[in-house]
């Protein structure tokens, strides 16, 4: 019967607890345990509340255009609490100088010629080669390539170096040379498919709100004004059960096995856990070949500041460019897109360190990452000494989506469905974003639901 049903979640962070929400949301009688391996939920997502300042160790908000996170936080009633980031522009450190990311950027990818046309950004030689796509003829034909590859030969390498590396790298945590187009940016992809050109494609590449250019009064991203942490803590009430400190060991049909060796039965198992732990949790090929695939390590270091100790800076923050030669590879003012990050007269500054190409900054000590990260801070925006500073690190923990990603999950799910009653979601297979991690947690949550009803009727 239904209300006997057990379902066992691996891993609390947004992936698993939401899809623990859908599935309540579906079928209320399902008794649903999440396993976590570490000491709190979250995953990812932390937030730290220290003197007065919100501090997102990790993820900071989320894309307002893609709805599906969105539907779910108003779904769990914590709409009261949902704040748009602020309005401030975008900078890139090229050249030994910021400069704004050209209005009407789409993923560091320019779409708006007359922006790009005015930039400081490029050389006149780099917008002269740009303007070269418009007879370069078709780069992706229905293959997978990296998205160095494509966007080199489309728009040239200056445009590649000075305005996507450093935005894409960041985002994905990854090196261009192994970013697969078709997983990360497949929209460029259907664009250079239909209309050849990305310059003459663009304008659809642009939302409609995006489009009519009236001057925004507010920015992309969506956050809560609790933090994100809010938005798990929230999300937590739905499980049955939590257990923290429960690594799973091993994933069978119809069971799992933990860490201490313990084995827990339940009717469906979804797994929901960090990137590299696919392979050895599910012990077969397809999921083995996900867990070989590449991952970095990066750190985030928060720094508290009176306001008073802060250079001029009004924009929300800036990407630096691989060639100046940084350890830092981007910067956010965190209180200039969300009000509630700092106190009054203080500013909450984040910046980013390692990349793919080299990520042993990461294994430094505190005091090490904090020094590096403020002498480069300083090189570009004056800086007093910080209140204090909040270090983070995602060792080995950030997937990266390397040419034929799409086909390696295809592989991976079409063998999952041979093992009966056991579901995947998470980070690792459709996209980063808070916003795709929900939507693939309400499509897994879905199959799962599918599966335990028609399991019931076939036990009546
Ligand atoms: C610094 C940073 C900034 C980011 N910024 C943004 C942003 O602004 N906007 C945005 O949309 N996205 C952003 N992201 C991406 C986003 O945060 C992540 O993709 C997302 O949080 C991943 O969620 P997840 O639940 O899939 O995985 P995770 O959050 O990694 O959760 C996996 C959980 O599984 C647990 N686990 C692992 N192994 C086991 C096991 N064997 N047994 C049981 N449990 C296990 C882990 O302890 C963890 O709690 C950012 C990420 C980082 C690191
Ligand atoms: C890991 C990470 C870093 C650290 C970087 C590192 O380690 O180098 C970072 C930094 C930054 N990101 C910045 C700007 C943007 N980030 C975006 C989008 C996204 N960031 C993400 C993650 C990260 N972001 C993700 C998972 C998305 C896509 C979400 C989705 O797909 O659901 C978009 C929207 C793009 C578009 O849609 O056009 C913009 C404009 C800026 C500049 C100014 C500012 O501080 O805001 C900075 C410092």
């Amino acid at each position: 019967m239904t209300e006997h049903q057990k379902v066992i979640i691996i891993g609390a962070g947004i992936s698993g607890l939401a899809t623990a929400c859908y599935m309540k949301q579906k079928l209320p009688k399902v008794q649903i345990t999440v396993l976590e391996a570490s000491d709190r939920i979250g995953g990812k997502i932390k937030t730290i509340h220290r003197d007065g300042f919100i501090i997102e160790c990790g993820p900071e908000g989320f894309l307002t255009r893609k709805p599906a996170l969105t539907q779910l936080i108003k779904a769990i009633g914590l709409n009261n609490q949902l704040v748009h980031s602020g309005a401030g522009a975008n900078y890139i450190y090229v050249n030994k100088q910021l400069r704004k990311m050209p209005k009407g950027s789409v993923m560091g990818v320019p779409t708006k010629l007359l922006p790009m046309a005015t930039t400081s950004l490029i050389s006149p030689f780099g917008k002269i080669r740009a303007l070269m796509d418009l007879l370069i003829p078709h780069v992706y034909h229905g293959q997978d390539l990296s998205l160095r590859t494509f966007f080199e030969k489309r728009l040239g390498t200056e445009v590649v170096s000075n305005m996507i590396e450093p935005l894409l790298s960041g985002i994905y945590s990854g090196s261009l040379s192994d970013m697969s187009l078709e997983a990360t940016l497949p929209q460029f992809a259907a664009i250079e498919k239909k209309h050849r050109s990305l310059i003459l494609g663009m304008k659809s590449l642009r939302s409609p709100k995006m489009a009519d250019t009236p001057k925004k009064s507010t920015g992309q991203f969506l956050s809560l004004s609790c933090g994100l942490q809010g938005l798990v803590e929230r999300l937590a009430s739905y499980p049955d059960d939590i257990k923290l400190n429960t690594p799973v060991a091993s994933i069978q049909s119809g069971q799992v096995t933990l860490g201490n060796g313990e084995v827990l039965n339940a009717d469906a198992i979804i797994l929901a856990a960090s990137p590299k732990q696919y392979g050895p949790l599910l012990d077969f090929p397809e999921a083995w070949s996900l867990t070989h695939d590449k991952r970095t390590s990066t750190a985030t270091v928060a720094f508290a500041f009176k306001k008073e100790d802060v250079g001029a800076f009004d924009g929300n923050g800036y990407v630096v460019a691989r060639e100046e030669g940084l350890h830092i590879t981007a910067c956010s003012f965190m209180n200039h897109k969300w009000a509630f990050a700092a106190p009054e007269n203080h500013v909450l500054i984040r910046t980013y360190v390692g990349t793919a190409d080299d990520s042993s900054i990461v294994e430094k000590s505190d005091a090490e990452i904090e020094q590096i990260a403020l002498a480069d801070l300083r090189t570009i925006i004056k800086l007093g000494t910080p209140l204090f500073s909040v270090i983070t690190r995602q060792v080995d923990n950030m997937p990266q989506y390397t040419v034929n990603h799409n086909q390696r999950i295809q592989a991976f799910e079409d063998a999952l469905t041979k093992i009966d009653g056991v579901f995947a979601c998470g980070a690792l297979l459709h996209g980063v974003g808070l916003p795709d991690c929900a939507a693939t947690a309400l499509h897994t949550a879905e199959q799962a639901a599918t599966y335990l009803q028609a399991k019931t009727a076939i036990d009546f």
